[in-house]
């Protein structure tokens, strides 16, 4: 049983990952739905919640059947993350997880994110502040390191144990690859192999299929896995990957009904949490995925993506319900 402080997540739990933009409560909604095991908000910068900025405090919400959830926060300021992390631990969470990953340039470049990566005494003291300041589980999640040259992932993950923390989630690459080239999850199982680090480690980068996840739940001895991209219009993939450990075999496609129902309560709950031109707007990225495998689905997304009322999209969405009635998926 995995565990993160009382937290019991199961055998081997699989966590949706912090995506900015991406897993704010309608998306939540659905992956909790599909088998998500503990999920993650989106980052909150900490600058904005002591400013309490709206679109910060607004990415605070939680609701009760999401549990168990984390919030994740992100900063260079050891005295501002203090500060961030208690008024975040004041929504309810389950976990605060702190943000030692994002790589973008306006983030990793002020200190923020991976940039701590090329400070670890600063991570080390900045979570071990945090840690202290509120009486919650403290998680993290970070990249393998700065760049192939400074990858000090063991070292790294038993400091923060040895201040505190309950769990980290590894993305197996380094900053200096973005994106880029393929998640190196070999340094998984140094991690792993430490004798000394006791906290539950998750794997992270690139699993996007029950077979894949099989194979590296197999080859890197981790505890669990975060998903990320292969969730976005698919949060299926849970309870899919669930369902090959322990049965070997893939669970049928979701059909077009599921499919239907499940972006139209994506699409209300986001209408209804952001408004309606941004929760149109921010469905955009999704209807792809939702209908991957639909030959002429093209015609309907574009129509789709330039509408920008709730009926027009709602309306599209029942033509394709009826035009695609018999389409298989596979
Ligand atoms: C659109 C997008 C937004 C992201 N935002 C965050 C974030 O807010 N916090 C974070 O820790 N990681 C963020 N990430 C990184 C993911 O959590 C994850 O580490 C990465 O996508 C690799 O996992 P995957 O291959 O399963 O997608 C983001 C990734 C994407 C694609």
């Amino acid at each position: 049983m995995v565990k993160i402080g009382n937290l019991e997540l199961g055998e081997f739990p699989l966590l949706l990952a912090p995506m900015e933009d991406v897993s704010d409560p309608p998306f939540r909604a659905v992956c909790k739905q599909n088998g998500a095991d503990l999920m993650y908000t989106e980052f909150i910068s900490s600058e904005g919640l002591i400013r309490d900025a709206a679109k910060s405090v607004q990415k605070l919400d939680i609701f009760e059947y999401e549990r168990p959830i984390g919030i994740q926060i992100f900063g260079n300021e050891i005295e501002s993350m203090r500060e961030a992390a208690a008024i975040a631990a004041a929504a309810g969470p389950d976990i605060l997880d702190i943000n030692y990953g994002c790589p973008v340039h306006k983030v990793a470049c002020k200190g923020a994110g991976a940039g701590i990566l090329l400070d670890i005494d600063k991570m080390v003291s900045m979570t071990a502040e945090i840690v202290k300041a509120v009486n919650i589980p403290v998680t993290v999640k970070t990249r393998l390191g700065w760049s192939h040259d400074t990858i000090r992932i063991v070292e790294v993950a038993e400091r923060l144990q040895d201040v505190g923390i309950q769990a980290i989630s590894i993305h197996a690459r380094t900053r200096q690859q973005m994106y880029k080239g393929e998640a190196d999850w070999s340094y998984l199982n140094k991690v792993k192999e430490n004798p000394r680090l006791h906290i539950p480690v998750f794997g992270n980068g690139d699993i996007d299929s029950p077979q894949k996840a099989a194979e590296y739940r197999r080859k890197y001895n981790v505890d669990g896995m975060m998903i990320g991209r292969a969730s976005i219009g698919y949060p299926w993939i849970f309870d899919e990957i669930k369902h090959f450990f322990k049965t070997g075999e893939q669970l049928p496609a979701p059909d077009l009904s599921e499919r239907i129902a499940v972006t139209k309560k994506h699409l209300d709950f986001s209408v209804k949490w952001k408004g309606e031109k941004l929760g149109i707007l921010e469905m955009r990225r999704h209807y792809t995925n939702y209908f991957r495998g639909m030959p002429n689905f093209k015609t309907y997304r574009t129509r789709m993506v330039t509408k920008e009322s709730y009926e027009e999209v709602a309306a599209i969405l029942e033509e394709v319900k009826e035009v695609f009635a018999d389409h298989q998926f596979s």
